[in-house]
């Protein structure tokens, strides 16, 4: 297969954007009063603003010219239809039939995955009716209150993130925690003002080998049992989520509590399986469900929509500009909805496990840059923050703004602040303010011509700085579910633009590997010598000044 750079959508791309790095987005707004209309995609219950990104429609044009040669849409089919497109693990990449409600069969190895996926989800419901309704009791016969779900990277970002994102449609039933870090504080803040009677632990693992997750596991089975004072308690306190259910057996645990997922979601896209257990059980089945329908609509839409209206594309074709061609190195994550102050962290894993990757998927090197570093964290928070160093550092950062319509909680007079400031400052980040307006504003203000020789400088901003604007009618679970839906397709075209596979994550398995071996020496022996004398010296330090 050619390789991307040999491309000739990719060559025009690579003069265009040496062209392009002149022009300022004021005079190209200024040049097309239509930009937003000719920019922009309206979708069910939310809009997507790409027009304050340094683009014109001649760009648009080889950007939607790379798509076609690089086969976004026959890759894509080939995801949906279930072909092995995770190639270094021989996989399908089934995350949208977690969420296929048409229910249309999908077949893999003979087998229909949507009857898999409907089978469990009954199973699902069925459980978290029981625990909602107060008939899964505890040891002493007490209903659920409480739900620890114990996991790591994918079997905690999603679930967590969406809880929080929900958090104000719960109905406190019960509620849930999330325990992901194997530092002791986390667990054990996290316990100590819970009751063991009334406490479920999901123990959630694709592959129930994470060392962390596992960790945390034996710490809370050793609470329980120390308050019960019976193993037997184990099997109504605690579940498990895997991919192996014969290791979780293994471990214990009753077949009838193990909740199952597949080998063909990867843990960053599992939040709709029963990864998404806790959050089923704080908000109720039926917003998962709601949450699975809004993915759905999405995944339609990205199926059907032509490349220059498909929400999922175009934001891949604009952050592929925008990093590969333009040479951004981060992208920031800005949400303007309190419940979404998760979502960077999120995203982070979701784009960075993703494509952080330098050889393509046929194993050679890449020559260009792949991903952005994502970064980010709730905006109006970062306007008193970080957001200095968006406006004038000379590094540029393109962003996503994420705001809604109607606040997810009314509260009389914070909502206009908040989408005022929303608004401002993507303006403020393309317009900019030259030296020549800076001055005729402090001659204005009545400065004395000295300072304003002195202060101008400081004050100017160059603008020209990319945005994009998600404008939601208001964050609900459907919602939510299509606009991850949307960052998780974006994220696989991403990918098939840069020539990347996705679906894998080789890059943690080498520290993963080394500090199973250093665990050894440092509980049991000596440091290895074979160490580089860094890391041989620190861990004599920190043995030394342990035993001390
Ligand atoms: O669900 P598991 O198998 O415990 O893995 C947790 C996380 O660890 C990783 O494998 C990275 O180490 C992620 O890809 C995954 O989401």
């Amino acid at each position: 297969m050619a390789s991307r750079t040999s491309l000739n959508s990719w060559k025009e791309l690579e003069t265009h954007a040496k062209q392009i790095k002149d022009r300022h987005m004021r005079d190209l707004f200024a040049e097309d009063k239509q930009r937003f209309e000719h920019f922009s995609v309206k979708l069910n219950r939310f809009l997507i603003d790409y027009s304050k990104n340094l683009i014109t429609q001649e760009t648009m044009d080889k950007l939607l010219a790379l798509a076609q040669e690089t086969e976004v849409e026959s890759w894509r089919d080939a995801m949906f239809s279930g072909d092995r497109i995770n190639k270094t693990e021989n996989r399908a990449v089934l995350h949208a039939s977690l969420r296929n409600r048409s229910k249309t069969p999908v077949y893999l190895d003979g087998e229909n995955v949507t009857e898999q996926v409907e089978q469990e989800l009954t199973r699902m419901e069925a459980f978290v009716s029981q625990v909602r309704r107060g008939d899964w009791r505890g040891y002493t016969g007490k209903p659920i209150r409480d739900i620890v779900n114990l996991g790591v990277g994918g079997s905690n970002l999603g679930p967590q993130m969406v809880t929080e994102a929900l958090k104000n449609l719960s109905d406190h039933s019960v509620r849930t925690h999330y325990v992901s870090n194997v530092d002791g504080t986390q667990i054990a803040e996290v316990l100590r003002p819970l009751n063991p009677e009334t406490v479920l632990f999901i123990v959630s693992s694709k592959s129930f080998s994470t060392t962390e997750t596992l960790t945390n596991a034996q710490t809370a089975m050793r609470w329980l049992v120390s308050a019960a004072f019976d193993d037997k308690a184990i099997s109504k306190h605690f579940v498990a989520v895997t991919a192996k259910p014969d290791k979780a057996q293994e471990y214990g645990f009753h077949p009838d509590n193990i909740f199952r997922m597949w080998n063909w979601v990867g843990g960053r896209f599992s939040l709709w399986s029963a990864i998404g257990l806790p959050i089923a059980l704080e908000f109720g089945f039926e917003k998962f469900i709601e949450l699975l329908e809004g993915a759905h609509e999405m995944d339609k839409h990205f199926q059907s929509a032509p490349l220059d209206k498909n929400a999922p594309v175009l934001m891949a074709l604009i952050a592929v500009w925008n990093t590969t061609f333009l040479g951004c190195q981060s992208h920031a994550i800005l949400p303007y909805d309190q419940t979404l102050h998760m979502l960077a962290a999120y995203l982070q894993q979701a784009e960075m496990e993703s494509n952080g990757k330098s050889v393509t998927w046929n194993g050679e090197a890449v020559t260009y840059p792949t991903v952005a570093s994502i970064w980010g964290g709730l905006g109006i928070n970062g306007q008193h923050a970080f957001y200095q160093y968006l406006h004038q550092s000379k590094n540029i950062v393109p962003a996503d703004f994420i705001g809604s319509i109607e606040s997810a909680t009314p509260v009389k007079g914070h909502h206009e602040t908040l989408m005022a400031n929303f608004f401002a400052q993507t303006q403020a980040l393309m317009c900019g303010v030259n030296e020549e307006q800076v001055r005729a504003d402090l001659t204005v203000k009545g400065r004395q011509p000295g300072f304003i020789d002195q202060l101008a400088p400081h004050k100017v901003h160059s603008g020209n700085r990319p945005t994009n604007t998600i404008l939601l009618k208001k964050l609900d679970s459907w919602t939510l579910g299509a606009l991850i839906a949307m960052y998780e397709h974006k994220i696989f075209v991403q990918g098939i633009l840069l020539q990347i596979c996705s679906f894998d994550q080789w890059g943690v398995e080498l520290g993963k590997g080394l500090a199973e071996k250093i665990q050894v020496e440092l509980t049991e022996g000596q440091a290895n010598v074979e160490h580089d004398s860094s890391t041989l010296h620190l861990m004599e330090y920190y043995k030394r000044n342990k035993q001390d």
